[in-house]
């Protein structure tokens, strides 16, 4: 998918070169040197010339992160086979945010006073700190207020996005903090698109949780109860989890069970768009791990949660 190759080589990243690039955010491929390498962390262009990290695990896994929407675009586990899944439809322009892989949806989940889902996904995240843990790589991506989120939500605030990816799993923490003199409040997920053969997948952990279903009318939610032990996408699916378990398992149709596991992401959302993308429809499902109800933040207080995908 992604071009990977350039007029000029990249170096590896390591803390001291990644606190240097990140004094000047923006400028990190024009301050590289030109050494080859090819460690755990690097980054390179990706489509549309976009910078890209790159994580390779000793494991023989790789996830691409473009920092446009520090949206992790691929998983690829040691076979080869990509578990995330990006819309054909994708651009890769900065005119709208990438369809696909795994969207940060912040400050906003859905549509509400600002744009849908927020502005995390249009905003260029910058790389502050990257390491190698017993051959597994990790990174962290940065997302700070600028004019451009001020705009829309006029408040300070800093984000964190670690990054961690091991042989068989891929591990992510997002840390939001009130950087302000006075409180705020948001909504957020992580827009999960998995690549599935849409008539096999289904999702269990779900049965007994209280639903908003967004079918058929996005702006009123329908509450329900799910009674099903096996959720499957039969057609049109926009379905809020509320109080979702910390683990829930999708078969993706595919031949692989995937476990979604996660810490303070306390609701779920299930969507495929069925024939409003006749394109794609048949080929993802996304299963997104989701803070529906406003989390308050007072100044100088944290918000954490984390997520885990792991194939068997
Ligand atoms: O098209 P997007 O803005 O990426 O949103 C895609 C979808 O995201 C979520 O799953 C919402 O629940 C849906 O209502 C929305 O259609």
């Amino acid at each position: 998918m992604a071009t990977v190759s350039m007029a000029f080589s990249l170096p590896a990243l390591n803390s001291r070169t990644l606190r240097r690039v990140n004094r000047k955010p923006g400028l990190a491929l024009a301050t590289m040197n030109k050494e080859a390498t090819a460690v755990g962390v690097r980054v390179t262009e990706g489509e549309g010339n976009l910078p890209k990290v790159v994580l390779t695990s000793a494991g023989g896994s790789e996830a691409d992160i473009y920092l446009f929407g520090g949206c992790v675009t691929s998983w690829k586990v040691s076979s080869g086979k990509d578990i995330l899944f990006v819309r054909p439809d994708a651009v890769f322009n900065k005119k709208k945010p990438i369809s696909g892989g795994i969207p940060h949806c912040f400050p906003q989940f859905g549509p509400g006073p600002m744009q849908q889902h927020g502005f995390a996904r249009n905003m260029d995240w910058s790389i502050v700190d990257s390491e190698i843990v017993e051959g597994n790589p990790v990174v962290t991506l940065e997302l700070k207020d600028g004019p451009y989120s001020r705009a829309m939500w006029d408040f300070s605030f800093r984000a964190l996005y670690k990054v961690i990816l091991n042989a068989k799993s891929i591990s992510t923490e997002l840390t939001i903090t009130n950087t302000d003199n006075k409180p705020f409040a948001f909504s957020t997920a992580l827009h999960t698109y998995f690549s599935a053969s849409v008539t096999g997948a289904s999702v269990k952990g779900l049965k007994g949780c209280k639903t908003l279903n967004k079918d058929p009318d996005p702006a009123n939610p329908v509450e329900g109860k799910e009674e099903r032990d096996v959720v499957t996408f039969p057609g049109f699916v926009d379905c809020v989890y509320l109080d979702a378990p910390s683990e829930l398992h999708l078969d993706n149709g595919l031949g692989d069970i995937i476990s979604i596991c996660s810490t303070n992401w306390s609701d779920a959302v299930l969507w495929n768009p069925h024939l409003q993308m006749e394109a794609c429809y048949k080929d993802f499902v996304c299963v997104e791990n989701a803070k529906i109800g406003n989390v308050q933040l007072e100044p100088e207080q944290s918000w954490i949660a984390k997520q885990h995908l792991g194939v068997s």
